[in-house]
């Protein structure tokens, strides 16, 4: 299984024998590793790549790792992608970057070492190729726009712990992000991405270039460079921002809020934006009764599989198992594209230049090929709906339930889907809500896949998907 570490450079071993002791230690503890409840895990290295060498010079070495995670109760293997740094001696102060201290060496995550982050934009700007990576930058959109990676930076900075992947933030100008749990095929991400910045999408941040790969034949995305929008403020922050101004010191529920409902429907008009350049660049389709029938059936299978995870869903499996069905019954002829796939608050990015929709990946635990299938736009307007729910509960921490409360949250909630709807129609021509079945159906599935991912990830949250289950099949 795993690749013995047999190639000698001039300092040595690449990889010192017991990298990978080291790495079963350290994997299970990082936030993006997705086998935490498998139990006992073995771990073997699959692909090494040096991507630069100055350990003879006292610098750092550096690689792309793919490293398989092998699970004893059975549950499929994973892979997932380390860019390891190695220097000499123990240069690193402790740390959860830190993989190992092996044979004089230390082992840390390469993008701690702002070095080989630098290497790596390097790599991107030139368009070189270690195999079997390949470090592409994107093409200039107007002609005589030359690739800005090539430019040394000065400093770098990791971002945000509560991640599925990993970003780090160069000269407040460039965002690298580098993808962990691996699937073979092209992450929608970079697909995605590549579209709309051919088609100059405003509401997206411009990708400047890939590190792309393979794995047993098949192509790997590994990680993406876009612009970082420095100073933009999240979605979800903005809600909890306009949510606590609704709360008056005595714990009271007042007023209606600020601007945050016109700000919402400038979301909902840069959602449509996006969507109609998706449709334009990727193309579009209709789903037939087959289709329908398969997109119910697949939300029938979700069910299944969270009901085992969140027993509490079963009583609401019959009024769930309808809202499939009338999907299945709609006439043929629904209108399917890509789509962003997990969109929510989180993923709309406000700047001064508006909004800007983030990680395109979808739902991160899925294979590629579903990723990969065309919905309708719908999902994500469900995905929005539902997280105004949840800030409406959640944007406020340690606020006591409370009736009037929840009551005052619900109306916050009805008010921001509006004004995103309203938004949405601005643009694509026609309200979301029009559509009752289609987006039913979407707005109940996404809800059952939180209360799973709830379960799984946070469970003190599983509450708030259950609610608004509770909610829409009374
Ligand atoms: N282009 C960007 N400019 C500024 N911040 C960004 C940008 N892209 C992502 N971020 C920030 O980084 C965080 C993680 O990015 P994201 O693509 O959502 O990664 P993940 O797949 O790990 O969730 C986001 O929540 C956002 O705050
Ligand atoms: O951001 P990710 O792509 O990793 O998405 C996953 O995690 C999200 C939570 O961070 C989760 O989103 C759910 O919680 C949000 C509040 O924290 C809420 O705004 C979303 O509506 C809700 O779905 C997402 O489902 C999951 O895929």
């Amino acid at each position: 299984m795993s690749v013995a570490a047999d190639v000698v450079s001039r300092t040595g071993p690449v990889l010192p024998p017991g990298t990978e002791a080291a790495l079963a230690d350290w994997l299970p503890r990082q936030r993006w590793f997705a086998g935490k409840g498998a139990g006992p895990a073995r771990v073997g290295v699959v692909q090494r790549t040096v991507f630069a060498d100055r350990l003879a010079e006292g610098g750092p070495r550096g690689l792309f790792l793919v490293v398989r995670v092998d699970f004893a109760d059975g549950t499929a293997a994973q892979h997932y992608q380390v860019p390891l740094a190695v220097r000499a001696g123990a240069p690193e102060p402790p740390g959860p970057h830190v993989i190992g201290h092996i044979d004089g060496t230390t082992l840390y995550d390469a993008l701690a070492d702002h070095e080989l982050v630098c290497e790596i934009l390097r790599l991107i700007g030139s368009g070189r190729t270690h195999h079997p990576l390949a470090f592409r930058s994107e093409p200039p959109v107007r002609s005589g726009v030359a690739a800005p990676l090539a430019e040394p930076a000065s400093a770098s900075r990791p971002i945000g712990a509560e991640q599925s992947n990993s970003c780090v933030v160069v000269d407040d100008r460039y965002l690298l992000k580098v993808f962990r749990r691996l699937h073979t095929g092209v992450n929608p991400d970079l697909e995605l991405q590549r579209a709309l910045r051919a088609s100059a999408s405003p509401y997206t941040a411009p990708l400047h270039g890939a590190v792309e790969g393979e794995l047993d034949g098949a192509p790997l995305t590994c990680a993406i460079v876009q612009t970082f929008l420095s100073g933009a403020v999240d979605g979800w922050e903005l809600a909890g921002r306009d949510l606590r101004r609704l709360l008056t010191d005595d714990g009271r529920w007042e007023g209606d809020g600020t601007g945050f409902a016109a700000e919402v429907f400038a979301m909902g008009r840069a959602v449509a934006s996006v969507h109609a350049d998706l449709a334009a660049a990727l193309g579009s389709d209709t789903m037939g009764r087959d289709q329908l029938v398969a997109l119910a059936e697949a939300m029938n299978g979700r069910l299944d599989e969270a009901q085992h995870v969140v027993p509490g869903l079963r009583r609401y499996a019959g009024a769930l198992r309808d809202a499939f069905a009338a999907l299945a019954a709609l006439p043929p002829g629904v209108p399917v594209q890509r789509v962003h796939g997990d969109l929510h608050l989180a993923q709309v990015l406000r700047s001064r230049s508006g909004w800007t929709l983030i990680d395109f990946e979808g739902e991160p635990a899925a294979p590629m090929a579903e990723r990969a299938v065309k919905h309708s736009p719908l999902r994500d307007v469900a995905g929005m709906l539902r997280s105004f729910d949840y800030a409406a509960h959640l944007a406020v921490p340690d606020r006591a339930p409370d009736p009037a409360g929840a009551r005052a949250g619900r109306a916050w909630a009805d008010r921001a889907q509006d004004a995103f709807c309203r938004g949405y129609a601005a643009v694509a021509g026609r309200d979301p809500r029009e559509q009752t079945v289609l987006l039913r159906a979407y707005t109940v599935h996404k809800a059952v896949y939180e209360a799973m991912y709830e379960a799984r990830n946070r469970p003190a949250m599983v509450a708030v998907p259950m609610a608004a289950i509770d909610r829409m099949t009374r």
